[in-house]
């Protein structure tokens, strides 16, 4: 059995809503201050091109750390696995996701995995292109294909905001240069990987990515592949082990399906051949996960089976 009725999605947006007043917007980002906790939205996206949402699923959000998902994939596809995994480990981390405490005792020092920020900042750094302007393009290019939106672009206040604040990102880039695991100027990365992070998009876009991942890379709708098989299920792994921070395991326990989270609330899930969610609520737990959007994932698990375990 599976969600069929935006009306079902309604129900679970109102019960999930009680939760909001729990969790706190992120803040150390100054312009995601400004967004209202009690928003929530959400949308399922399934293979036959149905879509149901409910809430204001017109609101657009940044991505933040979903967007390393997606930058991820662009790397793999650029540089190949082994390239990747030469300067990126596989590993979870208890440890929240803008920690530098393990760069400094891991051996060899590179960073454990690719969705905590160091881990992100070398993928980001990674992404192949003329120039930086040329990389963020390809970037954009790749998610608006995975949305099948042309219309994607950033929010220039929020990439501002973080760009003017990002002292501990760009204390990661210059732990990693000092030791060889990037190459680049930090100034011109953290510029970019701010960018990368203020894509922004609303939660029809983000299902739809989902359903994408969830299908293994294949477009469902004009049966394009759009990512190889294997570059989709590293993606889904690390987002199994590494995509809801250190929050990851109770979350497999509690919901089981392949996540990702970011700061500004959203959280993108692929449920295995079955479909795409897109889910926007600000206020976040005290791990930086959106609450009433974890409430959602609970609820929609328990009630259609959704857990891979
Ligand atoms: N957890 C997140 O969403 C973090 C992304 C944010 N842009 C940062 O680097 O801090």
């Amino acid at each position: 059995m599976t969600c069929r009725s935006s009306e079902e999605l309604n129900q679970l947006v109102l019960e999930a809503k009680g939760y909001t007043k729990f969790g706190k917007v992120a803040d150390y980002i100054p312009a995601l201050k400004k967004a209202d906790p009690d928003d929530l939205s959400v949308a399922i996206y399934h293979p036959d091109g149905t879509c149901l949402s409910a809430g204001d699923v017109k609101l657009k959000i940044t991505l933040q750390s979903i967007s390393k998902v997606l930058a991820l994939a662009l790397a793999l596809l650029d540089c190949g696995e082994e390239e990747v995994f030469c300067k990126i480990g596989y590993e979870p981390t208890g440890d929240p996701f803008n920690s530098i405490v393990k760069l400094e005792i891991s051996k060899p020092a590179k960073p454990l995995n690719p969705m905590i920020n160091a881990g992100a900042l070398v993928v980001t750094h990674m992404i192949k292109g003329v120039s930086a302007d040329d990389r963020f393009n390809r970037l954009l290019q790749f998610v608006r294909k995975l949305a099948g939106n042309p219309l994607i672009t950033f929010c220039e206040e929020v990439a501002v905001s973080e760009f003017e604040t990002a002292h501990l990102n760009r204390s990661l880039c210059y732990f990693m240069k000092q030791h060889g695991i990037i190459n680049e100027d930090v100034e011109e990365l953290i510029d970019l990987y701010t960018k990368q992070c203020a894509i922004e998009m609303n939660c029809l876009d983000l299902a739809r990515i989902g359903l994408v991942l969830a299908l293994d890379g294949v477009e469902p709708l004009t049966n394009k592949r759009l990512i190889p098989t294997q570059i989709a299920r590293i993606c889904k792994t690390l987002m199994v082990t590494c995509g809801m921070y250190n929050a990851s395991g109770e979350f497999a326990v509690r919901v089981g399906i392949p996540a990702k989270s970011g700061v500004s609330g959203g959280i993108m899930g692929a449920v295995p051949n079955r479909f795409g969610i897109g889910i926007f609520g600000a206020a976040l737990d005290e791990k930086g996960n959106s609450i009433a959007g974890l409430k959602i994932l609970e609820m929609l698990s328990k009630r259609y089976d959704l857990s891979m375990f």
